[in-house]
């Protein structure tokens, strides 16, 4: 039998509260069993990019990276938001260690073709490493990715950490039974995204293209959405939506997806 591992990817308005992310911190470094943490912080790169007069340019969820860009996302993704995120961890006695997809070549990715849009510094995913983060999982530390991969040639990619987080579950299922969790600010995929207890307990094939026709889910739970599945159709056990409480054993209040 394969061995259990959480591939947890925590959202942006978690990390942008410093209250929520060491709630969700304490609450990560309690899971029991071997796990991977994913985090973006794009919120955190467009507010520094605007301070520095740097204008931020997002189609369909995706950012728009050219040079400078590049180099705020660097700073802040792999720099100040996995860093502090590491050091808490290691202050609640988890054994982190802070990962782009370049360190241990852990995942590869190749700059998106240009169709009709221009996307610039943007990776998609090809493979994972999945030895190499085997044998991190196995010396007892607990990887956590931030939203940046690389092709290889020198160059790093700004690459969507939903994506990352799919990814991860799909590439490490070959070894693993791997879980996938979206964690951000709501209890779960909303019927009425005011109303927060209207939490879809569970969603499958069918009832997700119903959603999608009435317009229940838009904006960044679209490509979520499209994350999950494409995780499902690809070998990952099980994958929920939630907030940081779905990470205690008794939280029954998510949302659960199925093909
Ligand atoms: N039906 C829905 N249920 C929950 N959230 C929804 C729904 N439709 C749209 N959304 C929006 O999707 C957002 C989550 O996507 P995103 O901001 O990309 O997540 P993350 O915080 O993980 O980066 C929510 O904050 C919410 O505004
Ligand atoms: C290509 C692309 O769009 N990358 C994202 C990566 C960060 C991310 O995914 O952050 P959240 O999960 O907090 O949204 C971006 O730069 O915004």
């Amino acid at each position: 039998m394969k061995q259990k591992l959480s591939i947890i990817k925590i959202g942006g308005n978690v990390i942008e509260d410093p209250d929520k992310l060491s709630l969700f911190l304490s609450r990560f470094s309690r899971m029991e069993g071997l796990k991977i943490l994913v985090h973006g912080g794009g919120k955190l790169a467009t507010q520094l990019a605007t301070e520095l007069g740097i204008e931020s340019n997002m189609i369909g969820g995706r950012r728009i990276t050219d040079a400078q860009s590049l180099k705020i996302i660097t700073m802040v993704y792999a720099g100040l938001t996995n860093k502090n995120i590491v050091a808490e961890l290691q202050a609640l006695e988890c054994n982190a260690i802070g990962l782009t997809g370049a360190d241990g070549d852990t995942i590869q990715a190749h700059k998106r073709p240009v169709r009709d849009i221009d996307y610039g510094f943007v990776g998609d995913v090809e493979g994972i490493n999945s030895k190499t983060i085997s044998q991190l999982l196995n010396t007892g530390l607990t990887p956590v990715f931030c939203a940046m991969t690389h092709n290889g040639h020198g160059q790093l990619l700004n690459t969507n950490a939903d994506t990352i987080a799919s990814e991860l579950a799909i590439g490490m299922g070959i070894d693993f039974e791997t879980t996938l969790y979206y964690c951000f600010e709501k209890k779960g995929v909303l019927m009425n995204v005011n109303d927060d207890d209207s939490v879809i307990k569970h969603i499958d094939s069918a009832s997700y293209e119903k959603l999608l026709q009435d317009n229940i889910i838009a904006d960044g739970m679209l490509p979520k959405m499209e994350n999950c599945f494409h995780a499902l159709r690809n070998n990952v056990h099980k994958v929920c939506i939630g907030d940081q409480k779905m990470l205690d054993p008794n939280t029954t209040l998510y949302t659960t997806l199925t093909l």
